[in-house]
């Protein structure tokens, strides 16, 4: 039997590829199977502060029958990752009543599910949430939205940058995003064929870069590298990544352009680097096949668990099915770091990567 509700929908933190088709597989599952009333808050909690509400229909973007949302990146309905959310908890949790809201799906990563979760918690909302982010550092699930796409761009950007290092015998370094996290650099550092790949979850020292680096030339004769090291990385005698000191660093210090910076000073033989930052680019972009699906499953889930009722759970990806998870269960182990014994490093280490001095 049909209960009429009216569910909100809002997607918060880092925009990623892969939202819009979350927003897609809502609005058709929620009005299609149950007739409710699907409305998008945009811009997160900034819009629930503002009571903004856009009505959104199964085909409403479309153009002569063309559905974009499934192919489209970012996010229809905008996202913020910043705010005083805080200062106004009060009056976003008297938003949801005063939008009439049933439900809540919120899809967004560790930082803004979290924030959710407290208004949530003291407003008495049904809150659903879908993962999403390209760090990919949501516990309780395999996969969150957008990480699969960004996995591939980098991977992508590996493979130019291999042929032009390979013809000028240069090492070049890769910067990725990942906050605290380095699933993006190791994932993608496997797939691109890297030679040296730095996460945070891992120190490294720059001495066994170079030494990594040396071994190349001289036991194999590949007189190129590919460097890729997660925004976080850290080095083995927890100093800082960036030293500030150096003249060439901005003041955010970019750890590319630092590593770069010792690998000049540190190694003994002569190196040409070249610093390349991925940045936004790895957001960007249509969202791959199996984002498409993660995000559709993911949406059809959500709005089920509101049919059912459930409070505050978060779907997830777990062994090639999609689950429910407690949403404070996750919370309590987010972000989730790489494990530095986990077959992914094993398998780097196996295949003669570099991925930091890992303690046996
Ligand atoms: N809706 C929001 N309002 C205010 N601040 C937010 C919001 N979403 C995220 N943030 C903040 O932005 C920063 C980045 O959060 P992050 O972990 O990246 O979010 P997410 O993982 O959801 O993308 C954190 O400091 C977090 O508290
Ligand atoms: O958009 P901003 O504020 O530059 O954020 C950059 C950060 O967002 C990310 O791209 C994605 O992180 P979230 O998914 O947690 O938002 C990080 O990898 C990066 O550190
Ligand atoms: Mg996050």
């Amino acid at each position: 039997m049909k209960t009429q509700k009216r569910i909100g929908i809002l997607t918060s933190g880092g925009d990623c590829p892969g939202l819009n088709a979350v927003i897609r597989a809502v609005v058709s599952h929620a009005t299609l199977t149950y007739d409710w009333e699907v409305i998008g808050i945009p811009y997160a909690t900034q819009g629930l502060l503002e009571q903004k509400a856009i009505a959104l229909s199964r085909h409403g973007l479309d153009l002569r029958g063309i559905d974009p949302l499934l192919s489209m990146g970012g996010t229809i309905l905008g996202s913020i990752n910043k705010g005083n959310t805080l200062e106004h908890a009060d009056e976003i949790i008297a938003s949801y009543q005063a939008l009439a809201l049933d439900a809540l799906i919120a899809v967004g990563g560790d930082g803004s599910l979290s924030i959710l979760n407290d208004l949530a918690c003291r407003g008495n909302w049904q809150l659903v949430a879908v993962p999403k982010t390209i760090d990919n550092d949501v516990a309780l699930t395999e996969r969150s939205i957008g990480f699969d796409t960004a996995v591939n761009t980098i991977t992508d950007a590996l493979n130019r940058l291999t042929f032009t290092a390979a013809s000028h015998d240069r090492v070049m370094i890769v910067e990725v995003m990942g906050r605290s996290t380095g699933h993006l650099a190791l994932h993608a550092g496997i797939a691109g064929g890297a030679d040296v790949i730095l996460l945070p979850e891992i120190p490294y020292s720059i001495q066994g870069v170079c030494r990594t680096l040396a071994e190349l030339r001289d036991r194999w004769a590949h007189k190129f590298a590919i460097v890729v090291v997660a925004e976080g990385a850290k080095t083995t005698n927890e100093v800082l990544s960036c030293d500030p000191a150096l003249p060439s660093l901005t003041p955010q210090c970019g750890i590319g352009q630092y590593i770069a910076e010792q690998i000049s000073r540190y190694s003994t033989m002569p190196i040409d680097t070249r610093v390349s930052v991925l940045g936004h680019i790895q957001r960007g972009g249509i969202p791959s096949a199996l984002d498409r699906l993660v995000a559709t499953t993911f949406g059809k889930a959500a709005v089920d668990l509101v049919a059912q009722g459930q409070l505050r759970q978060m779907v997830a990806w777990q062994n090639g099915r999609v689950v429910a998870v407690p949403l404070a269960e996750v919370l309590a182990h987010s972000p989730l770091p790489v494990d530095p014994n986990g077959y992914l490093v094993k398998t780097a280490q196996a295949l003669g990567i570099y991925v930091g001095d890992v303690l046996a």
